[in-house]
C-alpha cells in the first residue's frame, strides 16, 4: 500500500499545486508565529479553498489558546488539528471534544522514555505524529528543524490510534525510513524546501513520487 503523504507548511498556491498533483493526502497549514511558514488566516483559507475532496488541510498549532483556535476554526475550514507545543493529555482531550475536528498530537522522540510517555496520548487523540525532539540550548523550533531521530526506536511498539512519521525526511531517506518504522503515513517540512519555508514545487513532487513508489 502506497504511503499517505502530509506536506506541512504550504504557504503558497504552487507548492500546494505540487502537493495535491502529486497526490498528497494532508496539506499542513501553521498557525505558529515563529515559523518561517507562518500563514495568517486569512492567506490560510485562501489556499485552504483551492483544496479538492479528499484532501485533508491540517492545522499546526504550537500550544494554542482557545483565542488562537477559535480565531483560525472561524475562517479556516481545518479537517485536522495537529498540536506540536507541550500540550498535555487533558489538554489534547480538552481541544478534541470543544472543536469536534480530528486531532494529531505531535510526540517529541528522542530516547525510548519518550515512546513510553506517548501512551498516554494514544487514549487522548485520534492520531499521533512521532517527529525529532528539538535540540536544547538552540533556539530550534519545536518542530519543523528538519532534524531525524533514531528510527529504530519505534520498531516493535503497537499503538491504538494511527500515526505518522515525521523529522528530518527527504527523498533521498523516505524509504529507509518507512522500512525501518513500519510507518503507512509521513509528514515533510524542510525536506521539500530549498530555503527556510519556501516549498520548492519539484522537490514536492519528488518526494511524493518516492513514497509512491514505495
Ligand atoms: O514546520 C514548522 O515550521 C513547524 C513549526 C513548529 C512546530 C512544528 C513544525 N513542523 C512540523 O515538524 C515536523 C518535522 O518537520 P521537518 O520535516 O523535519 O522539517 C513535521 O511534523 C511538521 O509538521
Amino acid at each position: 500500500m502506497p504511503v499517505q503523504v502530509k506536506i506541512c507548511g504550504i504557504n503558497r498556491p504552487d507548492a500546494l499545486a505540487a502537493a495535491v498533483a502529486g497526490g498528497a493526502r494532508y496539506v499542513g497549514l501553521v498557525f505558529y508565529e515563529r515559523s518561517p511558514r507562518h500563514v495568517a488566516p486569512e492567506l490560510a483559507a485562501e489556499l485552504a479553498r483551492q483544496v479538492p475532496t479528499g484532501v485533508r488541510v491540517v492545522g499546526l498549532f504550537v500550544d494554542p489558546d482557545e483565542l488562537m483556535l477559535e480565531r483560525v476554526l472561524g475562517s479556516v475550514p481545518l479537517d485536522l488539528i495537529q498540536l506540536h507545543g507541550e500540550e498535555t493529555p487533558e489538554r489534547v482531550a480538552e481541544v478534541r471534544a470543544a472543536y469536534g475536528i480530528e486531532v494529531m498530537k505531535a510526540v517529541k522522540v528522542a530516547e525510548a522514555a519518550d515512546l513510553d510517555r506517548a501512551a498516554a496520548y494514544d487514549g487522548a487523540c485520534d492520531r499521533l505524529l512521532f517527529d525529532a525532539k528539538a535540540p536544547k540550548g538552540v533556539a530550534a523550533l519545536p518542530g519543523g528543524n528538519g532534524l531525524s531521530f533514531d528510527w529504530t526506536l519505534l520498531a516493535g511498539r503497537t499503538w491504538a490510534r494511527p500515526w505518522m512519521l515525521s523529522g528530518g525526511l527527504n527523498a533521498g531517506n523516505l524509504a529507509d525510513a518507512v522500512r525501518a518504522t513500519g510507518a503507512t503515513a509521513v509528514d515533510v517540512s524542510s525536506g521539500v524546501e530549498d530555503r527556510p519555508g519556501h516549498k520548492d514545487p519539484a522537490l514536492v513532487a519528488g518526494f511524493l513520487a518516492c513514497a509512491a513508489a514505495l
